[in-house]
C-alpha cells in the first residue's frame, strides 16, 4: 500500500484506548455499522514475526507429525478422542482449501459444563524441538490469552459506543468458547474444484462466510487474498473489496452472534480468501460466547433486524445454536465427527 493512498478499512489505534477511550469507542462502533471491518493498530502484545515464525515451523513439519495432534478425523491413533480442536488437513475438493491448527482457553477438567459438551475439549500440543522446548505452545498459550483480553476490552469499548454499561457484554463470555485458528492455505497441486468458486467466478481458498462469533481479530501477515462484502448503501452488494496488507495490523470484524445482539447494527460481513496460487498463512482469534451464552438477548435496537441470523428459535444458548450451525454448513474440517 502506497503511503499517500487512502486504507481501503479505517484503522483504528488501540494505544488510544486508555486515553481517549470515548473516541476510540465511537470509531469502533462507526468501523462496525458500516463496513463491518477494521484494521487494528499498535497493539502492542501482538508481535506479527514472532507469531509467523511459529506457524512456518508447524506447518514445514511432515504430514505424520502434524496428524500426531489431530483430531480423530485426521489422526492415525484409534485411541484419539479429539472431535474439535487439534490439527485438521487440507481437503483438496471442499469449498475451502487449509490446514490448520486450533486451540482455545481450557476450562479445568473438573468444570461442570466440560461433562455437557465437547467443545471446550484440550487439545495435545506437538513435540518441541529439544533446544527450543518453550517455542510453540507456551509462546501459543500466552498470545491466546492477550488476544482473548484485547478482545474483551474492545468489546467493552463497543458497549460504551453503543450507549449501553462498559460491562453488558460481560455475561456472555463467562466462560468464552474462543478458539485461535493457525491456518495454512496450501498451493493446490491438483484441478481447481468446483466447490470452491466464488459468486462472481473467482477461484477461492476459503469460502464466501459470514464468522459466528463475537468479535474476531485476524493476523495475515504479508499474505493477500482476504476480500470483504461491504453491506452498506452505497455499494452494490455484490462488489467484492480487497483488503490491503497491512502486517503490523490485526483486522478486525465481527461475527453473526454480536450482529444479532446489536439488532443488525453492527454488521457482520460477508469475506472470502481469494486462491491466488501462493501459499497463505493467517491467524484469526474467534472471541465466542460460553456455552450456555443466552444469545437471543438484544442490547440495543430493533430484534427483527438481525433475526436472519438466528433461524431456528429454540437454540437460544451459544453451544446449541453453532452445533446446529456447523451441522447446517457441514463443514469439512468437522464432518464425520460427534459434532454432528
Ligand atoms: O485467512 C484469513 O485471513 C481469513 C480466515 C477466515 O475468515 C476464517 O477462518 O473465518
Ligand atoms: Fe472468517
Amino acid at each position: 500500500m502506497g503511503s499517500t493512498s487512502k486504507p481501503c478499512l479505517p484503522i483504528i489505534d488501540y494505544s488510544k484506548a486508555k486515553t481517549d477511550r470515548l473516541a476510540v469507542a465511537k470509531e469502533l462502533v462507526d468501523a462496525l455499522e458500516h463496513g463491518g471491518f477494521a484494521y487494528i493498530d499498535n497493539v502492542d502484545c501482538f508481535e506479527p514475526w514472532e507469531l509467523l515464525k511459529r506457524a512456518e515451523w508447524f506447518f514445514s513439519k511432515p504430514d505424520a507429525w502434524k496428524r500426531k495432534v489431530g483430531t480423530k478425523n485426521y489422526n492415525p491413533d484409534p485411541n484419539c478422542k479429539n472431535v474439535y480442536r487439534g490439527f485438521f488437513a487440507a481437503n483438496p475438493v471442499g469449498n475451502s482449501y487449509k490446514e490448520g491448527f486450533e486451540f482455545g482457553a481450557e476450562l479445568p477438567l473438573d468444570d461442570p459444563v466440560m461433562t455437557r459438551t465437547l467443545l471446550y475439549e484440550h487439545v495435545t500440543w506437538p513435540e518441541e524441538d529439544p533446544d527450543r522446548p518453550n517455542f510453540f505452545r507456551e509462546y501459543l498459550q500466552n498470545y491466546q490469552k492477550k488476544m482473548a483480553a484485547v478482545c474483551k476490552d474492545i468489546l467493552h469499548m463497543i458497549a460504551l459506543g453503543l450507549g449501553l454499561e462498559e460491562t453488558a457484554f460481560d455475561c456472555l463470555i463467562e466462560k468464552p468458547l474462543s478458539t485461535m485458528r493457525m491456518l495454512r492455505y496450501p498451493v493446490r497441486t491438483g484441478p481447481h474444484p468446483e466447490a470452491a468458486v466464488g459468486s462472481d467466478g473467482k477461484k477461492l481458498h476459503c469460502d464466501e462466510h459470514t464468522d459466528s462469533d463475537l468479535l474476531t481479530l485476524v493476523a495475515a501477515f504479508n499474505f493477500p487474498g482476504l476480500q470483504i462484502q461491504k453491506d452498506d448503501e452505497n455499494i452494490a452488494m455484490t462488489e467484492w473489496l480487497t483488503v490491503d496488507c497491512r502486517p503490523n495490523s490485526l483486522i478486525m470484524n465481527i461475527g453473526e452472534c454480536l450482529s444479532r445482539m446489536t439488532g443488525g447494527r453492527l454488521k457482520a460481513t460477508r469475506h472470502r480468501v481469494l486462491d491466488l496460487g501462493v501459499q497463505r498463512i493467517s491467524m484469526p482469534f474467534f472471541m465466542e460466547p460460553s456455552y450456555d451464552a443466552d444469545i437471543s438477548k438484544v442490547f440495543v435496537g430493533d430484534k427483527s433486524h438481525g433475526d436472519k441470523w438466528i433461524t431456528d428459535p429454540t437454540c437460544t444458548t451459544y453451544g446449541l445454536w453453532s452445533l446446529k450451525r456447523y451441522k447446517a454448513k457441514s463443514n469439512t474440517e468437522y464432518a464425520g465427527t460427534d459434532l454432528y
